[in-house]
C-alpha cells in the first residue's frame, strides 16, 4: 500500500486505527479453545468487527513463532484474510547484518519464499545501516523503524545524547531519513512519550509514525494528536489488548468492536480538526 493509499484510506474510514494482533491462547475466550486453530478463528472474528474502524493490522510475531510451525500457520492464515484496504504490519522488530537482515526482508515481504506477505515490518536500528537497508529494497514496502518506544526501558539507551545534546532517538531519525524516503520508511514512537512527538516532527515532519502504547500502557490519544499529528494525518495509533480482550467471554468480537469503534469516533475528531475529511 502507497503512503497516497494509505491517506485516502484515513479519509475513507475516517479513523487512523491500527489493531494490533497480540493473540495470546492463554487469553482468548475458552468458547474457541476445541475448534482446530482457534488463533486464527480468534482473530478473523477481530478482523470481521473492526475492519471497517481501522486502517492498519499488526500481529507482533512473538505471539505466532512462540508457537511453532503450528503459530506460523495460524500467522498466515491470518495474513491472508486482512483486507487489502489495511496495511498488515508484521511486529517483528528485526535487525540484524546486512545478509540476514536480507533473509528477514525475505520473510516478511516475499510470499513465493515464505509463504507471507506483509505491507510493512518493524525494524530494530541498534546495528545500523546495513541491518536496515534490506528492508527498503521493496518497492511499495514499509520499514517501520524503532525510534523512541513506549516501555520503561525506552529511558536506558533512547535519551542519551552527544556533547551538541543530540540524543540517540534523534540520531536514529536523521540516520534513517538519509536511507529511505517517508514513502517507504515510519517511524515507532510510543504514545506514553507524548511530549517529544515536537522534537520528532522537527526532523521527521512527513513521515508517518507508527504510535503503540494507548488503552493497557495509558497514552492519551489526545497528547498524541496535539502533538504529532501532520496536515496529512502522519498517524497509525495502535491498540491491542484495550480492543482484543475487552472481553473473555463469546461476545468479545461485539466488545472489541465497541473499543475500536470509541477509538475512531475520537480519531474521526481529531481528523476533523485538521480539516482532511470532506
Ligand atoms: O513496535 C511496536 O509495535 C511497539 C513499540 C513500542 O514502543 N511499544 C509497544 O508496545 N509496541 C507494541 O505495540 C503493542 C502494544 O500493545 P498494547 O499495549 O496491548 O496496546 C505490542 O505488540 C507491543 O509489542
Amino acid at each position: 500500500m502507497t503512503r497516497k493509499q494509505l491517506i485516502e484510506q484515513i479519509k475513507l474510514k475516517r479513523s487512523f486505527l491500527c489493531v494490533g494482533l497480540d493473540t495470546d491462547i492463554k487469553k482468548i475466550p475458552s468458547c474457541l479453545l476445541d475448534l482446530e486453530d482457534p488463533i486464527f478463528e480468534f482473530n478473523k472474528r477481530i478482523i470481521e468487527a473492526t475492519a471497517d474502524l481501522c486502517v492498519a493490522y499488526k500481529p507482533n510475531i512473538a505471539f505466532y513463532e512462540s508457537r511453532g510451525a503450528q503459530g506460523w500457520r495460524s500467522l498466515q492464515r491470518t495474513c491472508e484474510i486482512i483486507p487489502k484496504s489495511c496495511l498488515n504490519i508484521a511486529d517483528a522488530k528485526r535487525g540484524d547484518i546486512g545478509n540476514t537482515a536480507d533473509m528477514y526482508a525475505k520473510t516478511f515481504f516475499s510470499k513465493e519464499v515464505s509463504g507471507l506477505e506483509f505491507d510493512a515490518v518493524t525494524v530494530a536500528p541498534y546495528m545500523g545501516e546495513d541491518s536496515i537497508s534490506p528492508f527498503l529494497e521493496y518497492p511499495g514496502k514499509w520499514s517501520v523503524v524503532l525510534a523512541l518506544t513506549s516501555n520503561k526501558g525506552s529511558l536506558d539507551f533512547q535519551f542519551l545524547a552527544d556533547l551538541s545534546g543530540k540524543r540517540l532517538f534523534e540520531h536514529v531519525i536523521e540516520k534513517v531519513n538519509a536511507l529511505g524516503s517517508s514513502e517507504q520508511v515510519m517511524y515507532v514512537v510510543g504514545a506514553t512519550r507524548g511530549e517529544y512527538f515536537k522534537d520528532i516532527r522537527r526532523i521527521a515532519p512527513d513521515h508517518f509514525l507508527l504510535v503503540p502504547g494507548i488503552g493497557a500502557q495509558g497514552g492519551s490519544l489526545q497528547e498524541v494528536c496535539a502533538f504529532g499529528m501532520n496536515k496529512e494525518c502522519g498517524l497509525l495509533v495502535n491498540a491491542t489488548r484495550s480492543i482484543i480482550y475487552a472481553s473473555k467471554g463469546s461476545d468479545f468480537a461485539e466488545r472489541a468492536r465497541e473499543e475500536a469503534q470509541k477509538l475512531q469516533i475520537e480519531m474521526e475528531q481529531e481528523l476533523q480538526k485538521i480539516g482532511i475529511l470532506i
